[in-house]
């Protein structure tokens, strides 16, 4: 902080007492939406999640977990775990990747960047290749800013370019693949009547190729690495378009999984490996699930898999994905600066905090929840504990997870007395939630609320305080809804599953024996969200929020 008045230091709030231990509960993908046969909340017992709603309006309330509450570009974006987890822990509204990529594809200022630069100088001899998740779902990342980018990249000289795409499903409707192809190639055949040589050359599903993160399972990254830089793949086709219908016509398949494949030539060679000379573009503007990927491209030293071959290469982000690791270093857009964390205010305030998730969301309560840093702040003050998730399995199948271990974990957590802060992610309606699977949903809520019993169980034997609180919505919707609410049927009269996150709001509960009596959740706040729990839960700790945060959710009434 360039400013000479800084300090770290916190005021002491003037009503309520330091020392208590906090637990912050985020139920990802727990959104409050009408109570139906879809809501798989609804569905599912959860009797102590309903008993927390009985505490409003004092102690239970919902707050906004998208649009631009949250920092995205417009009230139609819903939210998503990065995005969740930066306001909840940043205690600030960000501008957020998504709408920084398209304030500066719209001014140009993307060409003017140091990162666009350093890619420019494979533009004489060398292809671009742009890798990255291919829907207008805008987590991860955005058709209209691909198309956007192919054309910038195209009018600034690239001459030669090859896209690898991942299809989506998750944050889009499972089969919209082939649509978003369609498009792609549309575009991409206008880039060859100026003479551009561009082609889609790879792709496969996110969640099988690529796309994977948290380091669950390096596999996923490996299989993308064939495809897109070795050219590799055990699905050859000669056009993408044929590839995803193909692929998806096999039992069993969605857009999630596809199997990697690679686009060949008429004499059946790859059209796109990665050679040396190339420029690397991953088009991601979300982090968690390019950082892998990033590392692959970026590091000299590298054990992970077996990269056969590293070409040299001009690689940069959409976005620099870790601002502690500075991953990669060459980007397209800045990230947002996302600083003075209401975690590392309260390690410098003598909190001692511990937390936990399962691998596919330990980054959620730590990296994320750090503003995009990955590692401690403080060592000697924190504690974050990584439960191994199962890999190579969609989680319908088991949609229990490790909500229970976490549980467990948090428990002993707060039970040791080390502790002022224990904060975990249970995945379980999120992660279930994306498979589409209905029956697994409900299974997976009911998992969930016996982990929130357990930590509320820890929280009153040690006389604290709990927040427990969700990221975005997700499990309470399992169905696409016309503009009236009413469920959406295809073409062969199913409804359509819908696996992606929501626009719902989302609950806040607060409550434990270590809560001051008068406190409440105030009345005049009219549209709070995820940012203003951060203040929240810095007074719980017996401070005041730095005076730029987003105002606190309670006040303390005199009893
Ligand atoms: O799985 C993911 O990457 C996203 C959906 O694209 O979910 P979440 O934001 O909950 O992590
Ligand atoms: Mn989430
Ligand atoms: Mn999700």
């Amino acid at each position: 902080m360039g400013s000479p008045e800084f300090s770290w230091k916190l005021a002491d709030h003037p009503k309520l007492p330091k020392g208590k231990t906090i637990a912050v509960v985020v139920l990802d993908g727990w959104g409050e939406a009408t109570p139906d046969d879809f809501n798989c909340i609804h569905k599912a017992d959860t009797p102590t999640m309903d008993s927390l709603k009985q505490g409003a309006p004092e102690r239970w309330r919902l707050i906004k977990a998208h649009g631009t509450a949250v920092g995205l570009p417009t009230e139609d974006d819903m939210g998503n775990s990065e995005v969740g987890h930066n306001a909840l822990g940043a205690g600030r509204i960000y501008a957020q990747g998504a709408k920084l990529v398209d304030l500066a594809l719209a001014s140009g200022k993307i060409y003017e960047g140091e990162g666009f630069k350093y890619i420019q100088q494979s533009f004489q001899n060398g292809t671009l290749h742009l890798i990255g998740l291919l829907s207008d779902g805008g987590v991860h990342s955005r058709l209209d800013q691909l198309q956007l980018l192919l054309k910038g990249c195209a009018d600034h000289g690239a001459k030669r370019i090859r896209v690898h795409i991942l299809t989506d499903g998750r944050d889009v409707l499972d089969g919209s693949s082939v649509g978003f192809v369609e498009t792609l190639e549309n575009d991409l055949a206008k880039l060859r009547e100026r003479g551009i040589d561009a082609q889609i050359a790879s792709g496969g599903g996110r969640m099988y190729v690529t796309m994977d993160r948290y380091e669950n399972d390096w596999e996923v990254v490996k299989r993308g690495w064939d495809a897109q830089v070795l050219g590799e793949a055990p699905h050859k086709f000669t056009s993408a378009l044929e590839a995803v219908k193909k692929l998806r016509a096999e039992p069993k398949s969605n857009d999630q999984y596809l199997p990697p494949f690679v686009i060949v030539d008429e004499n059946g060679k790859p059209v796109g490996p990665v050679v040396d000379g190339d420029a690397v573009v991953t088009i991601n503007f979300r982090a968690d699930r390019m950082v892998m990927l990033a590392k692959a491209l970026e590091y000299e030293d590298f054990d992970k898999f077996d990269r056969v071959r590293f070409p040299k290469i001009h690689y940069a982000g959409m976005l620099q994905y870790d601002g502690e690791l500075k991953l990669p270093s060459h980007y397209l857009v800045s990230p947002p600066e996302i600083d003075r964390t209401s975690g590392e205010y309260l390690v410098h305030n003598g909190i001692r905090t511990f937390a936990c998730s399962e691998t596919v969301k330990f980054g959620h309560v730590t990296f994320f929840w750090n503003g995009n840093r990955s590692g401690y702040f403080n060592p000697e003050k924190e504690e974050y504990v990584e439960i191994p998730s199962d890999i190579g399995i969609t989680f319908n199948v088991k949609p229990k997870m490790k909500a229970i271990e976490i549980a467990e974990k948090a428990k002993d957590a707060i039970l040791s007395g080390k502790f002022h802060q224990v904060r975990v992610n249970l995945p379980n309606g999120d992660m279930v939630g994306h498979t589409g699977d209905i029956e697994a949903t409900v299974v997976a809520c009911k998992a969930a609320d016996e982990a929130v019993k357990i930590i509320i169980d820890a929280i009153e034997q040690a006389g604290g305080v709990y927040v427990i609180t969700a990221d975005h919505g997700n499990a309470e919707d399992m169905v696409k809804r016309d503009k009236k609410g009413k469920p959406l049927l295809d073409k062969n009269g199913k409804i359509q599953i819908l696996t992606s996150h929501t626009l719902q709001p989302v609950p806040i509960a607060i409550g434990g024996p270590g809560l001051a009596p008068g406190v409440r959740f105030r009345k005049d706040l009219s549209t709070p969200g995820l940012a203003n729990v951060a203040a929240t839960v810095m007074n719980l700790h017996g401070f005041e929020a730095p005076s730029d945060y987003e105002p606190t959710l309670i006040e303390v009434l005199d009893v």
